[in-house]
């Protein structure tokens, strides 16, 4: 067997790092820690990585920007979909060099996704404090160790990762905070349906069509697909340019999906496929009867029967 090189936002002691282990405890080894999210989809579109790990969206701080657009930047046909998911329960803590105290913290840095999510905590106990933004919660810890800033906020294992005392834990300001990474691979074929799927659309509407954005949604409506996320994003296109990130509950291999698609396709400007693959919580999203593969068939043979009689 060929061994899969995975390619995620490092250094070591990140919760990608921790997605990875938790994804393919058995890959984590040989992982390739990438500077930046781009960098780690850039390795796999150069075939330099089988599959990359990358946050997603935070079940506090919402989506996060460098992975959505990075995914939106090839052309569409480089094959990178995303082929899996992981959940993973971030906790943090403030990480310092032996012998600082929280009095001594002038400068604390960490990914914005932490200072997000402790903005509370930072601004009770170190409300002086300039916080620097840095790649990955991990990059922060390392660079507190080689002396960069006096502070990281990162996740308990940076600590032991890169020699630095722990001087608060549990630091969070909502207890049970969950972030959704995605796996992605590039070439490969969908994986089959699980009854527990999802699938994930990037779709730019007409901009200058009364009710476009109602038309989007009764792609899904009228087929029963629940849509678990929609999100609008700019193009980059210019002011009032927006395109829509879905996440339908539902398997492209699916007829209702499959109908659902074919009808963003006549009515959208643009429609991306990013992929379907397996939920992380695996809760069942069965198709509600009028929609599901049986009832689909039973109508088109109907309407076959129509036409010979
Ligand atoms: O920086 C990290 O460790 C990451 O993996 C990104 C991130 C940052 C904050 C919360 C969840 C994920």
């Amino acid at each position: 067997m060929t061994s899969t090189r995975i390619a995620y936002l490092g250094p070591t002691g990140t919760f990608t790092e921790q997605a990875v282990r938790q994804w393919a405890p058995e890959l984590v080894t040989a992982a390739w820690a990438a500077p930046s999210v781009p960098a780690a989809i850039q390795a796999l579109r150069d075939r330099e990585a089988d599959a990359a790990v990358v946050p997603f969206e935070n079940s506090v701080e919402g989506s996060v920007p460098a992975t959505l657009q990075a995914l939106l930047e090839g052309d569409g046909d480089d094959g990178v979909r995303i082929t899996g998911e992981v959940h993973v329960q971030v906790q943090f803590s403030l990480l310092v060099r032996p012998g600082t105290t929280l009095e001594g913290v002038r400068t604390v840095a960490s990914h914005p996704h932490a200072f997000a999510q402790t903005r509370e905590w930072l601004a009770t106990h170190l409300p002086d404090a300039q916080q620097v933004p840095e790649s990955s919660t991990a990059r922060a810890a390392q660079a507190v160790a080689e002396g960069g800033y006096d502070a990281a906020v990162a996740a308990p294992g940076a600590g032991t990762a890169y020699q630095l005392q722990t001087a608060a834990e549990r630091i969070a300001d909502r207890e049970g905070a969950v972030t959704r990474f995605v796996v992605l691979t590039r070439g490969t074929p969908v994986p089959p349906p699980t009854g527990s799927d999802r699938t994930t659309l990037v779709a730019l509407i007409w901009q200058n069509r009364p009710g476009a954005l109602l038309e989007l949604l009764e792609q899904f409506a009228t087929r029963g697909i629940d849509l678990s996320r929609l999100e609008s994003r700019p193009t980059g296109e210019g002011l009032g340019e927006y395109c829509f990130w879905i996440d339908a509950d539902a398997h492209l291999s699916e007829h209702r999906m499959r109908e659902a698609l074919t009808g963003l396709r006549r009515t959208c400007r643009d429609v991306r496929f990013l992929g379907s693959y397996a939920r992380a919580d695996r809760r069942p999203v069965p198709a509600p009867p009028h929609a599901d593969d049986r009832a689909y068939a039973e109508a088109q043979a109907w309407v076959e029967r129509l036409g010979r009689s």
